[in-house]
């Protein structure tokens, strides 16, 4: 039995409380054994917390993590023209090498940046996985189905990927990964195939994660063509489910709002990559108002520009104001509950609250700088504060993955040449 001591530090529990605590971690079980106070309890193996503070790993809960290749490939454009113009394009030039060299580079960004869990959507899902599971995280993964442009035997095989994929990668790296079924959005995959697929999939109790109403060109179409917005043609297909969750949610209106409610469907919201490609403002306080479970996340790197899930923290508050009209909208103690909490409850984890019986992920940031200088409120420092380079050690399911900002799961050297060189390559094959 191996058990490891987190001491010396400040804890953050999960009534968004601070106090000084140790706490306890069995390697074994990968859970947490105790929280308490500093001295009472012992473990076989030590991590050092003093002078920080020792939160919840952070749930990233919607991200394209093999798009690090394409960081700054292509900026300053909408949506639509930006996928189909930039991204797509380079996309298709993807082989199975590249997209676990860009998605180790991606769950290094992670485990630097305090982030222990993902939820992730794209393909070679296999090689993502193996990615995972070397990292040491916690992920919900999945094939991505899109049907446009595709003729019908290639936009089948698409959907019976996704089907496969989720079906057969659930509960891998010792049940650190989860699946869900992705249609990759409403105008992506037509009605038709979301018609047959999606039945399939809820009685295989899996769930599903799309992008939903992410733009205001993603709204009309659906509008013009069935007569019905967005979200009410997801529920008549059978789409939305107290396990499904989709990605952005920006321009929905209040009976969109109480359907999400209504059915327990969840949303991950990109702040970052919603202002990036001026996608627009989620009613991020009215959705969680009327009870709908929301958490953050980072999307992909190439419309954000990075996956720090502090820098998502004071985004999503910053834009949740604005969007409200209103300073006291999405507070400090709110964002932290997203990017926690509300995530591991999207991803079906049970992560992100330091308790006795919960998954022993949990990050520890080093408060000994300038800018966390002084500590008023930690948990404004955690929203508005902190930067991801603040974080000191990384574990997830008792493991450590990163010790005195030294990543222990991977050869960090050799990741980040490696996917400088896929991308360069990549880019040339591109533009042949
Ligand atoms: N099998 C699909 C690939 C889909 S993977 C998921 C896709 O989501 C794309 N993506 C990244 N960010 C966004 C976003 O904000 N909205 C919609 N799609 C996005 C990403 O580039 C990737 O193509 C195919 O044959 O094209
Ligand atoms: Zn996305």
């Amino acid at each position: 039995m191996s058990e490891l001591l987190v001491t010396g530090g400040q804890v953050l529990r999960p009534d968004l409380t601070v106090e000084r605590a140790d706490v306890l971690v069995s390697q074994d079980s990968g859970d947490i054994v105790a929280v308490d106070e500093p001295g009472a309890l012992d473990g076989d193996d030590e991590l050092d917390a003093s002078g920080g503070l020792v939160i919840p790993g952070l749930v990233n809960a919607h991200t394209h993590v093999a798009m690090t290749l394409l960081r700054g490939l292509a900026d300053d454009k909408p949506l639509d023209a930006w996928l189909q113009e930039d991204v797509w394009p380079v996309e298709a030039e993807l082989t199975a090498e590249d997209i676990r060299a860009g998605a180790e580079l991606g769950l290094i960004e992670m485990i630097r940046s305090g982030t222990t869990a993902l939820s992730d959507m794209y393909f070679e899902v296999e090689e993502i996985a193996d990615a995972v599971d070397q990292a040491g995280m916690r992920a919900v993964l999945g094939f991505t189905a899109v049907t446009v442009g595709k003729d019908d035997e290639a936009a089948r095989s698409d959907l019976r990927e996704s089907l496969d994929v989720a079906r057969k990668l659930d509960g891998a790296a010792d049940g650190r990964i989860r699946t869900t079924f992705q249609p990759h959005s409403l105008t992506t995959v037509g009605e038709d195939y979301l018609r047959e697929f999606v039945p399939e999939a809820l009685s295989d109790d899996l769930s599903i994660h799309l992008h939903a109403n992410e733009t205001r060109d993603e709204v009309t179409p659906i509008v013009d063509e069935h007569g019905q917005r967005p979200l009410a043609y997801a529920d008549d297909i059978g789409l939305l489910d107290g396990d499904t969750y989709v990605a952005h949610g920006v321009h929905v209106d209040d009976s969109e709002i109480d359907l999400l409610a209504e059915t327990g469907t969840g949303v991950a919201h990109c702040p970052a990559s919603n202002m990036k490609l001026a996608s627009g403002m989620a009613p991020v306080q009215d959705l969680l108002d009327a009870g709908v479970t929301v958490g953050i996340g980072t999307d992909g790197a190439a419309s954000n520009n990075d996956l720090d899930m502090f820098d998502e923290m004071r985004d999503a508050a910053m834009i949740g104001k604005l969007a409200a009209d209103d300073a006291s909208a999405v507070d400090a103690g709110t964002v932290v509950e997203m990017a926690t909490q509300n995530g591991a409850d999207l991803l079906g984890f049970d992560s992100g609250r330091l308790e006795a019986g919960t998954n022993a992920d949990l990050a520890v940031i080093d408060l000994d700088a300038p800018h966390l200088t002084p500590a008023h409120d930690l948990v404004s420092h955690l929203a508005y504060a902190v930067h991801g380079s603040d974080v000191r050690h990384t574990v997830c399911d008792g493991e450590v993955l990163m010790r005195d900002r030294s990543v222990e799961v991977f050869n960090e050297r050799a990741v980040r040449d490696r996917a400088s060189e896929h991308a360069a390559a990549l880019v040339e094959r591109a533009s042949d």
